[in-house]
């Protein structure tokens, strides 16, 4: 455990993962409310003489690291990335997780694919026994029947996501329609991550199986963090 203390677990967290992030680093920048605070601190010690290059996963993100003069670039600009800090939805023991409540799990699997190493910041609402889902699916417009039947058939709910602040369809950064799968507890997320982005139609689903052996998750708490996976800073 260790020690911060301010009773905000996504805080602590986000200021937590920015204590990783050395001068000279390109950093990949997750999408979420627990990475806002990471960017806060980032700005913080950008203003104190910390140089970094971020890359964001959404048009979400490039606007708040802007707000905070965090220095950007597209991820066509950078070769590798050394260290992503994003956040997630569920964590299951063996560090597996859904992504994508904010509809940006596909920008995210691609800077994460790019970075030698991952750092995911949760509270510890976000750790499960289980992975259950619902699932985030980024379709293109063109398959959206053909992916929700899909779905059906493999025995889970679909349901359109629906936008809080708009009417229609949620729309992710790429112009896609973001579905939710409620498939139940998912035994084996690897197949079903596999079974769903093989579907013509989708981009990329939420499932994120394949990143444990580069990944630290820090979980925040009330007073303190719990760090799980790789330790070495
Ligand atoms: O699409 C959104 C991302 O996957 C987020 O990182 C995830 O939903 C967690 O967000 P938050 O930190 O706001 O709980």
């Amino acid at each position: 455990m260790t020690k911060s203390g301010n009773g905000n677990p996504k805080e602590n967290a986000g200021y937590k993962a920015a204590e990783y992030v050395r001068d000279g680093m390109i950093v990949g920048l997750g999408t979420g409310s627990t990475v806002a605070f990471t960017m806060d601190r980032l700005a913080e010690r950008i203003k104190g003489g910390l140089r970094i290059t971020g890359v964001p996963t959404s048009i979400q993100t490039a606007m708040k690291a802007r707000e905070r003069g965090i220095p950007l670039a597209s991820l066509d600009d950078v070769s590798q990335i050394d260290l992503t800090i994003d956040g997630a939805d569920q964590i299951d023991p063996s560090l597996m997780l859904i992504k994508g409540r904010g509809a940006a799990q596909v920008r995210e699997r691609c800077v994460a694919d790019a970075s030698k190493r991952l750092i995911i910041v949760a509270d510890s609402s976000k750790l499960c026994d289980q992975l259950s889902g619902p699932v985030p699916v980024e379709v293109i417009p063109f398959a959206l029947g053909h992916v929700t039947r899909k779905l059906e058939q493999m025995g889970g709910v679909v349901v359109v996501r629906d936008g809080v602040k708009k009417d229609g369809p949620v729309l992710s950064d790429n112009g896609n329609i973001i579905l939710d799968y409620h498939s139940g507890p998912i035994k084996d997320p690897q197949a079903l991550e596999s079974e769903i982005n093989n579907i013509p139609g989708v981009v990329g689903c939420g499932i994120m199986a394949e990143f444990s052996d580069i990944m630290t998750v820090i979980v925040g708490e009330n007073d303190d963090c719990r760090i799980l996976g790789i330790k070495e800073e």
